[in-house]
């Protein structure tokens, strides 16, 4: 046991230092000057109508009603926060589950029920560590309201909508969720012919509906500063409207009206181009949309990891305690990591750092590597490793021994990597440096590989703002086929006759589908592989089903994060175990449509050599930062104007997104073909359920899986 803590010198506890934990969400610029202005030109408003003035003080009485209940909502939600964490282990746990697991439990407290404080011990203290650090912990509670919507909720019932007699699915060209929308009376959504019913409020008066503007009030608006107060008040309207649309909606108008309006105000609020706030809306439920992006708008708690190479979590924490720093467990799911709530030393240069007591890192950056599971006379592989948060991590787990290759293709980002991994006192790492998509085959295989591939960084919104606006369709697509191409040659790295791995982790800080289950769903049909259960304790499942997208039944065992849900970066985790070391050809696994594709094309724009190492951006931001917390996902592919003289713009994009790449489509696929498909999956199911992969994974963990998933007798490639 390791030296317990003087809770007497300990800095007071209680809702002080809860409170300051987290900042008061700040309020946007734009709004405070929105604000401003208003206060400015209060006297300048335009003259109202009588009907406009009752319609505006009802308005501004519901306004008014509305802010105090935010307001105590908010007040409370504050309040709440650490205490969400607490019960569905988010990140941090609550105060007093942290002051019980860190400075020492309650008498009564069994021994045996370790708080994981003497870190070396805990994290090597059973057969597998990263097994025992998912296996104490009580399963994250994901919200109960996700877990009723079932991943199949985010795709259009588009026969639903033929029923409704719904020339909407055609019409809506926003391509938007409409169904996330749709009440029990949805059949009659453009079709006046149904009763209105008209809300009432407590005094049985007809509360005004919603209206929506005019397309020249619309272009107007265009053209005046933005008044952004009054854009939040309209989505909280249109989204109103959208929740309840039959009662809510102005008569004559459709879905597709509000959903427009409803991305135009959230681009204007949130300061996202139409692209990524398109796929965010195609992503979460109505009554998430907001909370994801309110929660890109703050900072994620300040996490570290306990190097226990060096020394042991609970040293650690007090040694920083010494120095002013104000830190906790960061959950019960992790044993080595630490929140930090403030500080009054700078984190990267206090002597504990400077001698690889601890790495700056995310508190999502830690899945991956206990997904990977690594044991210790492994030979391990870290394809994407700078700035080698994760590569330490691993190291740390094999305890240095067997080798970990860390290999990082842009040199001056390699100049990281080596810096952590002198720092951390790592002895097992060999370092390279080559395009992922080269790395050598078959002459080196490993037991396990870890692939955190570049992507877009849409889990990262609150760290790097500018993705908000920098990405489009073609990037994506880019970044997608780039990640196609590493998963197939990370899956080529690994040994599927390893006797203790022959395991691959893919992971992401995208929450877009194109980056991860997609590229899963290739991988699967490319390769001998299936995905077995990540060890993971907690997250949102994966999807199977996505909108009009099919994927493999056992994507569903691949794990999601969400900042607005568990109060860390967003990100995909997905373990695959390797059956054979074959690989598939076309004709044995693929239908005609899906051949074209399995070869690359020197044309298409992601096919491209690796950037250079003049690229002074993404070398001086790798060796300006040796910790992982700037892990913006860099790409060695081409920048826009690179891909535009490689390729004849739209071909380029037709050849990324060919049937090959693509996932199964619901309507794209024919009857013959679906047949086809059913007959190949019934086939290779045959060969190996999915019970069986979680069993191999409860082999690997040392501990019993549980999901439900796996005993669904759905099976697996
Ligand atoms: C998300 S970061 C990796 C973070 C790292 N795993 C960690 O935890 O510190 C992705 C890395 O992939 C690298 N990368 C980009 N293209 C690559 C390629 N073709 N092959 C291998 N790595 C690549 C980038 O330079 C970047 O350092």
């Amino acid at each position: 046991m390791g030296r317990r803590l003087d809770v007497e010198t300990r800095p007071k506890k209680g809702p002080g230092r809860k409170t300051r934990k987290q900042k008061d969400p700040e309020v946007p610029h734009r709004v405070r000057a929105f604000e401003k202005s208003q206060e400015e030109v209060e006297g300048t408003k335009k003259a109202l109508s009588s009907r406009s003035k009752k319609r505006s003080a009802k308005r501004a009485l519901k306004l008014e009603a509305k802010k105090n209940g935010v307001a105590a909502k908010s007040e409370s939600k504050q309040q709440k926060r650490p205490a969400k964490s607490d019960d569905e282990s988010s990140v941090p746990t609550s105060k007093k589950a942290r002051a019980e697991d860190f400075f020492g439990r309650a008498p009564d407290q069994d021994n045996s029920d370790d708080d994981g404080l003497d870190a070396p011990a805990d994290e090597f203290g059973s057969s597998d560590a990263s097994g025992e650090e998912s296996d104490t912990t009580e399963a994250v509670v994901t919200k109960k309201k996700r877990k009723e919507r079932s991943t199949e909720d985010a795709e259009p019932e588009v026969d639903g909508d033929a029923q409704a007699g719904g020339d909407e699915a055609d019409e809506d060209d926003l391509d938007l969720p409409d169904d996330e929308f749709v009440d029990s009376n949805a059949g009659s959504d453009d079709d006046d012919s149904g009763v209105d019913e008209t809300p009432k409020n407590e005094d049985g008066e007809e509360e005004p509906k919603f209206v929506l503007p005019e397309a020249n009030e619309i272009s107007e608006e265009k053209n005046r500063p933005a008044e952004l107060a009054a854009v939040d008040q309209r989505i909280q309207e249109v989204l109103g409207v959208l929740a309840d649309f039959n009662n809510k909606r102005e008569s004559g108008r459709k879905r597709k009206e509000y959903l427009a309006l409803l991305l135009r105000d959230l681009c204007l609020y949130y300061g996202y181009n139409e692209f990524l706030m398109e796929k965010i809306i195609q992503l979460f439920p109505l009554p998430e949309i907001r909370e994801f992006l309110e929660a890109n708008e703050a900072q994620r708690p300040v996490t570290i990891r306990t190097n226990i190479l060096r020394t042991r979590r609970k040293d650690l924490a007090q040694a920083l305690i010494n120095r002013g720093v104000n830190l906790d467990p960061l959950g019960e799911w992790t044993k080595v990591g630490l929140v930090v709530y403030d500080t009054q030393v700078p984190l990267g240069a206090t002597p504990e750092y400077l001698a690889g007591h601890y790495m700056l890192q995310g508190a999502s950056s830690l899945l991956p590597v206990m997904a990977l599971a690594p044991q210790e006379n492994e030979k391990i592989l870290d394809m994407c490793a700078a700035p080698g948060g994760k590569t330490t991590h691993i190291s740390a787990l094999m305890r240095n021994t067997g080798v970990i290759y860390a290999n990082e293709p842009n040199k001056n980002r390699t100049k990281a990597v080596v810096g952590n991994i002198h720092r951390m006192g790592i002895t097992n790492a060999v370092i390279c440096s080559l395009d992922g998509r080269k790395f050598p085959k078959n002459t080196q295989l490993f037991d396990r590989v870890l692939l955190d591939a570049p992507c877009s960084g849409t889990g990262v919104i609150a760290k790097d703002p500018s993705v908000k606006t920098s990405k489009d369709e073609r990037d994506i697509l880019r970044r997608s086929h780039l990640q196609k191409e590493l998963i197939l040659a990370a899956i080529d790295c690994t040994d599927a006759r390893s006797k203790t791995g022959g395991f691959l982790v893919y992971s992401t800080c995208s929450v877009l589908v194109e980056e991860n289950e997609w590229v899963i769903d290739y991988a699967l049909k490319k390769r001998d592989v299936h995905v077995v259960e990540s060890g993971l304790s907690f997250g949102v499942d994966g999807f199977s089903r996505y909108r009009e997208h099919r994927f493999h039944a056992s994507l569903k065992m691949a794990k999601r994060f969400y900042p607005h849900e568990h109060n860390m970066d967003g990100f995909f985790v997905c373990k695959l175990k390797k059956n054979s070391n074959r690989i598939l050809q076309p004709d044995e696994d693929e239908d005609d449509d899906e051949k074209s594709s399995s070869s690359p094309d020197p044309t298409d724009p992601a096919d491209v050599e690796m950037e250079d190492e003049s690229d002074q951006k993404t070398g001086s931001q790798a060796t300006s930062s040796d910790s992982d917390d700037d892990d913006v996902r860099y790409s060695l592919n081409t920048t826009e104007a690179d891909a535009a003289e490689s390729d004849g713009g739209n071909e380029a994009e037709a050849e990324l997104t060919s049937a090959a790449d693509a996932p199964t489509t619901s309507a794209s696929t024919s009857p013959k073909q679906k047949k086809k498909k059913l007959k190949k999956r019934e086939r290779s199911a045959a060969k190996r359920p999915i019970a069986d992969a979680a069993a191999e994974s409860e082999d690997e963990t040392g501990r019993p899986q549980s999901s439900p998933r796996s005993g669904s007798g759905k099976k697996a490639k």
